[in-house]
């Protein structure tokens, strides 16, 4: 697939079965990861596959921490953290690593992590592999940040769910490009 054409037509798949992307298409979409644009070569991020089995333990720490933040929290909403990994064969938690550093804010650190995951779901697409960016508040739970092992200063920004699209992704939408760009000439007066 040609670059243009993965830049423009990727879409979320959220409907995903097995099987799982290979070992070689794995590659490829975590060495798209580390072509992300990234101040200092900081590499600010790094990646949890889940899969298989770990997938059930995933669910469970998410519904311990939907325990956490609501002790009245309903039984919909804890199913739905249980099953939340079962959607896809393979998860990729996508870790932002934010350091103090002198010249480069935490700010860029997390966009160029972010920039990172889009290049593993451009990459995904570009080889026939489906995938959606998923968080909701339980991605920033501070249980499930302990429960996946994260450290001082990181964060999740995503949980990827990638898999083998159920059915025919969908057509991108054509969107209006001219509404979002203006041309500056210089400072109003
Ligand atoms: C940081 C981030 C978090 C997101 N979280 C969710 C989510 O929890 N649930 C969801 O349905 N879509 C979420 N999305 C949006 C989808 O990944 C997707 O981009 C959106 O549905 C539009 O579909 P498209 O990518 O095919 O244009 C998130 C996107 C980003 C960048």
């Amino acid at each position: 697939m040609q670059a243009l054409d993965a830049l423009l037509n990727r879409v979320s798949v959220p409907r995903l079965v097995d099987p799982a992307p290979t070992a070689e298409q794995r590659e490829v979409m975590f060495a798209a990861a580390m072509r992300a644009p990234d101040h200092g070569q900081l590499r600010p991020w790094r990646f949890l596959t889940v899969e298989g089995q770990a997938r059930h333990r995933m669910g469970e720490l998410l519904a311990e921490a939907a325990r956490f933040n609501d002790p009245l929290v309903s039984e919909a909403v804890v199913e739905k953290a249980l099953n939340g990994p079962l959607r896809a064969p393979l998860v990729v938690v996508v870790i932002a690593r934010l350091q103090d550093h002198f010249k480069i804010p935490k700010a860029e650190q997390l966009l160029a992590a972010g920039c990172a995951a889009h290049g593993i779901l451009l990459a995904a697409y570009a080889q026939g592999v489906g995938g959606v960016w998923r968080t909701g508040e339980l991605a920033y739970s501070p249980h499930v940040a302990k429960g996946l092992g994260l450290e001082d200063g990181e964060e999740v920004i995503g949980f990827l769910y990638l898999g083998t699209p159920q059915k025919e992704a969908r057509t991108a939408p054509k969107e209006d490009v001219g509404q979002f760009v203006r041309e500056w000439t210089g400072p109003q007066v």
